[in-house]
């Protein structure tokens, strides 16, 4: 069966620890792709690498921190990040083609769309496409920074079948392996909990940035949108293929049988969100364990200048986040009736719906 195949691959694989390509392994990877392109499948590739391919032309010692060091760092590494590849598939009779995306482009459908429009093309010509953060103009506060999310919003996007997720280790074990070399391997997750996250830890490399916990989350949001997911190693020949048909070296991830619609994913993940919203014990267990809709009883405080029509995130009493929704409200309206009964409300504010969040325009995260 012809599959639609995203798959990332982090710096770690194909950079080492001092900086600058490894050649063979981006050659190795590209063999492996043409591979599974040839036996029909729709291959997108979403690659790091920039930043730790360029560092030391610029002259840095090591990776940068700086927002402006990294950015010229990768301004320098995408180019020859993109160099590389293609003289690689090159070799395989592959034609890849670069796309470069950022937060914000998700979160304007314009944009988005044409993004879209511009993969199904090249996928219907059989070019790989190679997609990266445009790190160059994205700011701070709206980064990826890892590539993990980025890689599981394309995967939801172009409704792939499955996202493999290529690091330096075969899969999440119950504890960073570098810390605890007795961590055991999870070999399936049908199910997210809060146990999982917190065996998920940061990135071990001097190159990586997210660790496993960005690709924990990369994961969750991938199989909230029907993607099925394998984070893992592809070290040799045929391990890209073997991780494809659920035998590889690593952890796989269930996809949900009732995936999210397209307007939840965008209110989840794609959107920007305009101001937060925090709500007290009782609304939280409405909206999370009573799938209602969040009304100004529940609400204790709000910050930022949102208007009705807006996504805000909602953050519970202990000011954890809890989900993101559609406000019904102005920023101001809401300021006027924290805590009051929606009869109380009626009397105070004209609203066109008395739910802050109404329950379709929900979703918990
Ligand atoms: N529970 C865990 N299981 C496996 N790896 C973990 C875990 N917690 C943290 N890690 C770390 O995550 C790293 C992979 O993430 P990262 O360095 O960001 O790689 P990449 O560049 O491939 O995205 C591993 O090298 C490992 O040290
Ligand atoms: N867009 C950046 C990604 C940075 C990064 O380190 O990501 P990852 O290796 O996936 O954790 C780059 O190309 O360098």
């Amino acid at each position: 069966m012809q599959q639609t195949i995203v798959i990332k691959i982090g710096s770690s694989s194909l950079t080492s620890g001092e900086g600058g390509l490894n050649r063979e392994k981006i050659n190795f990877f590209a063999r492996e792709l043409a591979a599974l392109q040839k036996a029909g499948n729709r291959v997108l590739l979403v690659t790091s690498g920039a930043v730790a391919a360029g560092f030391t032309t610029i002259g840095y010692l090591n990776k940068p921190k700086a927002l402006h060091e990294k950015q010229a760092a990768a301004a320098v590494g995408q180019a020859l990040l993109m160099q590389a590849y293609n003289e690689a598939f090159q070799k395989d009779g592959v034609s890849i083609a670069q796309i470069l995306l950022t937060r914000a482009d998700f979160s304007n459908r314009q944009r988005i769309q044409n993004a879209l429009k511009t993969l199904q093309e090249l996928l219907a010509h059989q070019i790989i496409p190679i997609i990266n953060e445009n790190d160059t103009v994205a700011v701070e506060e709206l980064k990826f920074g890892d590539n993990d999310n980025l890689s599981a919003l394309v995967a939801n996007f172009v409704k792939a079948n499955q996202l493999i997720i290529i690091t330096d280790m075969d899969g999440l074990y119950t504890e960073d392996p570098r810390i605890n070399p007795a961590a055991k391997r999870i070999e399936r997750v049908e199910q997210f909990s809060d146990e999982l996250y917190q065996m998920a830890g940061g990135s071990g490399s001097s190159v990586g940035t997210g660790g496993m916990r960005s690709k924990l989350e990369a994961a969750r949001i991938a199989t909230r949108g029907g993607v099925s997911v394998f984070i893992g190693s592809v070290l040799e020949q045929g391990d890209l293929t073997t991780a494809v048909a659920d035998c590889g070296k690593g952890t796989y991830f269930a996809p949900e049988s009732h995936s999210l619609s397209m307007k939840k994913q965008w209110v989840g993940y794609h959107s920007q969100s305009q101001g937060t919203i925090y709500v007290d014990q009782g609304a939280e267990a409405a909206l999370i364990m009573g799938g209602k809709s969040l009304l100004p009883a529940g609400v204790t405080e709000s910050t930022g200048e949102f208007i009705p029509g807006d996504v805000i995130e909602v953050r519970n009493f202990e000011k954890r986040i809890i989900g993101r929704g559609i406000v019904n409200y102005a920023a101001w309206q809401l300021q006027a009736v924290y805590g009051l009964s929606s009869e109380e409300v009626q009397k105070r504010v004209e609203v066109q719906r008395i739910e802050v969040i109404h329950r379709d325009e929900w979703i918990a995260i």
